[in-house]
């Protein structure tokens, strides 16, 4: 067995991971020369867990048990959730999914782009960060764009408001929608040809005649671009399902004799290098379910929901029957395995998932504005 030593801890396979973090739990002694440096003393019921940030950034991850921990749920913020996310990614095998019809897709569209009047690209409500493609920007260069954020039902209407805020502030038109029900698709279609409409200004003076305006649908997989594009049209004109990668063509539709769509297969990086968006994608179901180990996925979910104000850890007691502190998500999915699915780790990763994605837990964004 290996050596551990303070300040050192040890994953399941024995490994020693800098910092400490990673997603299996065991409970050790905290480092004599770290636990002197907390500032209340630490009393029996203190243990230390591998791979949870504890007790600030000094690393020994040290939680005192008891209604200090209530307390310190209510002062957890944004920033630690994206922090904490970054160390438990970071021991993971890295999430990566780049299907042939995606590579096909950028191409193509890259050159579609050109003949746009206006962009609409689709975001997920639930995390407008990491649906955000980062090569965005230089292929849409000075076109006029719309900024979607879909699914707007998914999240609560104080994360809508910071949303709808920070985008104001930076002068960023964002319209919101369901793309179930229809919700915004009217604002949408409206904008779309009103900010097109300088293009057949600019036609007529050249003494072209007048051609429907141009708008492409772009964005994440499943994040609901075929959706909007049926909702707007009020026919069921795009496949649409609930898994990533469904649009496979980029195909043009006609919205009225003005303007012209076009839907588009969902498109991401060949390589996301931000592994915390990566887990995020796959907790929203915006990215190929073979692409990601659901048990890692899901003991990410338990930590994160645990740590939140609006859900904690009653919610996830009561939902599943299961004790927990909410620092070990691998032990959490390995135990409702055992309780219903015959300890089917991944069966058991999947319920909690899914419950996640019908707002079990209620409607919550896994991503706040950055202040
Ligand atoms: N709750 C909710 N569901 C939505 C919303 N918009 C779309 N959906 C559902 O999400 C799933 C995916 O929608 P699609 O329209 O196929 O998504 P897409 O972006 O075209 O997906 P790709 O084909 O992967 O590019 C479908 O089951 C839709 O019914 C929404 O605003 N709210």
């Amino acid at each position: 067995m290996a050596t551990q030593l303070p300040g050192m801890l040890l994953n399941s396979s024995g490994l020693t991971l800098a910092g400490g973090r990673s997603l299996n739990c065991r409970k050790s002694q905290p480092p004599a020369a770290i636990s002197s440096a907390l500032p209340p003393p630490l009393s029996s019921s203190t243990i230390q867990v591998v791979g949870w940030k504890g007790a600030g950034e000094s690393g020994n991850g040290s939680l005192k048990l008891g209604n200090d921990f209530e307390g310190f749920q209510e002062e957890y913020d944004w920033n630690d959730v994206e922090a904490d996310l970054y160390h438990w990614t970071k021991t993971l095998r890295p999430v990566q999914w780049y299907p042939g019809h995606i590579a096909k897709t950028e191409k193509e569209l890259k050159e579609q782009l050109k003949l746009m009047d206006v962009v609409i690209e689709v975001r997920d409500a639930r995390i407008p960060m990491s649906t955000s493609h980062p090569q965005m920007d230089s292929w849409l260069g000075n076109r006029k764009r719309i900024l979607v954020l879909n699914r707007e039902d998914m999240i609560s209407t104080a994360d809508r408001n910071a949303w709808a805020t920070y985008y104001a502030k930076q002068g960023i038109r964002v319209v919101f929608s369901n793309g179930q029900l229809g919700m915004g698709t009217l604002k949408l279609g409206r904008l779309a040809k009103a900010l097109a409409g300088t293009v057949n200004i600019k036609r007529r003076e050249k003494g072209l005649l007048p051609r429907p305006v141009r708008a492409g649908v772009v964005g994440y997989p499943n994040v609901g671009k075929s959706s909007l594009v049926n909702r707007l049209l009020k026919r069921r004109m795009c496949p649409a399902a609930p898994r990533p990668g469904v649009t496979r063509e980029l195909k043009w539709v006609r919205f009225g004799k003005d303007l012209e769509l076009l839907d588009s297969p969902g498109i991401i990086p060949m390589r996301i290098s931000d592994q915390a968006a990566a887990i995020k994608l796959a907790i929203c179901d915006d990215i190929g379910e073979r692409s990601y180990n659901a048990t890692d996925v899901a003991a990410i979910l338990v930590q994160m929901l645990s740590k939140l104000p609006t859900v904690g850890n009653k919610a996830l007691r009561d939902r599943y029957k299961i004790e927990t502190d909410g620092r070990c998500g691998r032990t959490f999915v390995q135990k409702l395995a055992a309780q219903l699915f015959n300890s089917d780790n991944n069966q058991a990763a999947f319920r909690i998932l899914q419950d996640f994605r019908k707002g079990k837990f209620g409607w919550i964004a896994l991503e706040q504005p950055p202040r």
